[in-house]
């Protein structure tokens, strides 16, 4: 099986938890609080700089030099055109990016993106990979679903920006890219002995995004 399917498959309630959890679905229905949004998205700013810094990770950890311009595509996808988002939703509620770049990080924000920058300085590109996969691909199929199931993109959705971007084409290909490249490099280092540690780090960073959400929820 590929890598990628094998994890989610073996991590299903770890991967449940996260992608159907309770802020999502408020998401979906439109009716999250604007201060747990707020909050959220605040931090995912935050979560994002740290996210940028462990793609940067994977351009010095590539073992090619096309391994090195895709993690490089992954760190120009955060910083120029995903934190496009929040400055635009900050802006509308007279936050600047100097201000949310000011705040401190919450210790879902910390605890997250530390993890995965400790997995890739710790172990290969394939360490990193996983531990960075629940991010991409999660969202891609978060906003996937809700623009499918529910009212998500409906004109009295304040969230509605926020799923069209993450249902969007180009998400979408940067997620279906991500998966890739955990298949491939799945098929080349996977072995027996080392499957449990990658479970490991998969379902850690499923709970990781989880305990965001619930940060988010909680600010509320
Ligand atoms: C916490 C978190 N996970 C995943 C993504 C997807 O890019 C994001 N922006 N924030
Ligand atoms: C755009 C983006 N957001 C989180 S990770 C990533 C780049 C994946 O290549």
């Amino acid at each position: 099986m590929p890598l990628f399917d094998r994890l989610k498959s073996d991590c299903s309630a770890d991967w449940d938890a996260y992608v159907r959890h309770a802020f999502v679905e408020q998401v979906g229905a439109g009716t999250l609080p604007e201060a747990a949004f707020r909050t959220y998205l605040v931090q995912d700013y935050l979560f994002l700089i740290q996210f940028a810094r462990a793609y940067a990770l994977a351009v010095f950890k590539g073992r090619t030099l096309s391994e090195m311009r895709s993690a490089h595509a992954g760190v120009k996808a955060i910083l120029d055109v995903e934190m496009d988002l929040h400055v635009a939703f900050c802006g509308g509620w007279n936050l600047s990016e100097a201000e949310m770049e000011a705040t401190s990080e919450a210790r879902a924000t910390t605890a997250y993106t530390r993890f995965v920058i400790d997995a890739g300085l710790r172990g290969d590109l394939l360490d990193l990979h996983v531990a960075l996969s629940p991010c991409v691909i999660g969202y891609a199929e978060i906003a996937r679903r809700l623009a499918s199931e529910t009212r998500a993109l409906d004109a009295d959705n304040p969230y509605r920006a926020w799923v069209a971007e993450y249902a969007g084409d180009a998400y979408g290909e940067v997620a279906a890219a991500a998966v890739d490249k955990l298949d491939v490099l799945g098929a080349e280092l996977v072995t027996e002995a080392r499957y449990p540690r990658l479970k490991a780090l998969f379902a850690q960073a499923c709970r990781l995004e989880a305990d965001f959400w619930q940060m988010g929820l909680d600010g509320a």
